[in-house]
């Protein structure tokens, strides 16, 4: 179990590299769209070889298990169990775990409905475990539709086949670059609002080369998967011809009256692999969806890296952190910024705090970066960065213009934009959006030389503010002082795209 869960954090499956290498095949060179998908795999080799999470957000750990008849679940459920301890302590798991009502981290990955355990019988004779690590940006995007039901941009979707989906072309659209696109979607048919949602989650363990033996369901997932890319929304929402990477679709009954269609959004950190185990001996016997090539974008990366910095057609801009207004209000969308100096991290928990507190540092001219890391704290070194990407920034939308300007704050960095409240809060307080690589975890973690310290240990490793040295930092603008932002532009274009699949095509 514990080879399993590492594998599962660290090393992306050979179905989705592949998938991935063929969404870069599509970007064209010197994009925003197609660097940020060097950074990708770039990250996904770094994690490879330093056996480190490939996202900070390691998830939810979710088992499907198939046992043999007469197989000890509960021995199973305490194996699992030690082995999600000892992986978090080894700092290839972060503490996930947190009381809903508290907010108090477990700090094991254990706790109530942590880990979800999902036990079936068979009559095989052999242990079938499968595991995702889905994290909360991309959960936070899921999506359940009831049928039938008016959709922004298409119109009605009735209960029938075109009404599904239109649901499907809607549920990409809306997670726009949040849920770290380009992203894989399961998709659940029917059941009620539960088994509906689990039938959508279960789609995401059939590897993403499967075909549908349903022939309808397979052109429709044909048709998603050719369409949803017509959106122009890119790797993480930055426009681009690579937003959708794969689309399983299932169906079971439903009631007379009820007529659901569940999206599982997974990002494209798509951690999820398998094993077969002897109940003998309790060896792998076999490692599911690793079929054909490992896809290594090392060298390729290398290549890159070399070819992108001799292009220079963007703009980059050196900031030293702590920064001034001037600086700030030079900066302009689509600019990319290199910081050096000092980042402290902010995310839910700092951010309501700050509302009513003051905080624990001068943060005049500072920078916040919107991140949860996965820290581990040497006995000898002291803490150290596993894994170090933004985390979804929308959700501090309520509280970060307020606290910008409270505290004299210039930069933030996250990923997948902030709305209206903050851009203007941008242009009066002279701030800038600065949007990090999503998942890129290990790629920014490389850039921390130090951890100066850390406030407010209270609300746990991932919430915690976290004083941080960093050196080489890039992020590209993509909201600035002057009311322009790169997430209203690709919302509205996409907005407009979705509208031409409004016409019915199954009917
Ligand atoms: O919790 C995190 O670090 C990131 C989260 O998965 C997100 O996508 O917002
Ligand atoms: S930060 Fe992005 S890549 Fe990581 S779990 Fe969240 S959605 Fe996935």
């Amino acid at each position: 179990m514990y080879q399993l869960i590492v594998e599962t954090s660290t090393n992306l499956p050979y179905d989705v590299r592949k998938a991935i290498k063929q969404a870069k095949a599509q970007e064209n060179a010197g994009t925003r769209a197609a660097l940020s998908l060097s950074t990708i795999t770039e990250n996904i080799s770094m994690a490879d070889e330093e056996v480190s999470p490939i996202c900070q957000d390691t998830g939810m750990p979710t088992f499907k298990i198939k046992v043999p008849i007469g197989a000890n679940q509960i021995e199973i459920k305490r194996e699992i169990e030690e082995a999600l301890v000892q992986a978090t302590e080894d700092g290839k798991l972060r503490p996930n775990s947190v009381d809903s009502l508290t907010g108090k981290n477990s700090g094991d990955n254990l706790g109530p409905g942590t880990p979800a355990m999902y036990f079936e019988q068979w009559e095989k004779d052999y242990i079938d475990v499968r595991l995702v690590l889905k994290g909360g940006g991309c959960e936070n995007k899921n999506i359940q539709y009831s049928l039938p039901a008016e959709l922004e941009g298409l119109g009605r979707a009735g209960r029938d086949l075109d009404g599904i989906r239109k649901c499907i072309m809607h549920s990409v659209y809306q997670a726009q670059g949040q849920g770290c696109s380009a992203g894989f979607i399961g998709v659940g048919i029917g059941g009620d609002r539960t088994s509906s949602y689990s039938l959508a989650k279960d789609q995401l363990f059939r590897s993403v080369d499967d075909v549908n033996p349903n022939q309808e369901l397979k052109k429709l997932e044909e048709y998603v998967l050719e369409n949803a890319n017509k959106l122009g929304i890119g790797t993480m929402g930055f426009g681009g011809e690579a937003t959708l990477l794969g689309c399983k679709v299932g169906t079971m009954n439903r009631l007379p009256a009820s007529f659901f269609v569940s999206v599982a959004y997974n990002c494209w950190a798509f951690r999820r692999l398998g094993v077969a185990i002897d109940p003998q001996n309790g060896e792998i016997t076999d490692w599911y969806y690793q079929e054909g090539e490992k896809i290594d974008f090392a060298e390729e990366a290398k290549k890159e890296a070399q070819e992108a910095t001799g292009e220079e057609e963007v703009k980059q801009v050196v900031l030293q952190a702590p920064v001034t207004e001037e600086q700030i209000r030079e900066l302009k969308v689509g600019d990319v910024v290199v910081i050096n100096g000092d980042l402290h991290t902010g995310r839910d928990a700092i951010h309501h705090h700050l509302m009513s507190h003051d905080a624990p540092i001068d943060l005049n001219g500072q920078i916040i970066y919107h991140c949860g890391p996965v820290m581990l704290n040497d006995k000898e070194k002291g803490w150290q960065v596993k894994a170090a990407g933004p985390t979804t920034s929308i959700r501090e939308e309520p509280y970060q213009g307020d606290i910008m300007k409270k505290f004299g704050i210039r930069a933030v960095i996250g990923k997948g934009g902030m709305g209206p409240k903050t851009l203007k809060a941008l242009e009066e307080h002279g701030g800038v959006y600065l949007n990090a690589i999503g998942g890129a975890a290990q790629y920014y973690a490389d850039c921390i030389k130090d951890v100066k310290g850390v406030d407010l240990m209270e609300f746990g490793i991932p919430e915690a503010m976290w004083h941080l040295e960093v050196e080489g930092f890039a992020a590209i603008v993509t909201m600035d002082s002057h009311g322009n932002s790169l997430h209203a532009d690709v919302d509205k274009s996409s907005l407009e795209k979705l509208g031409q699949f409004k016409e019915p095509v199954f009917s």
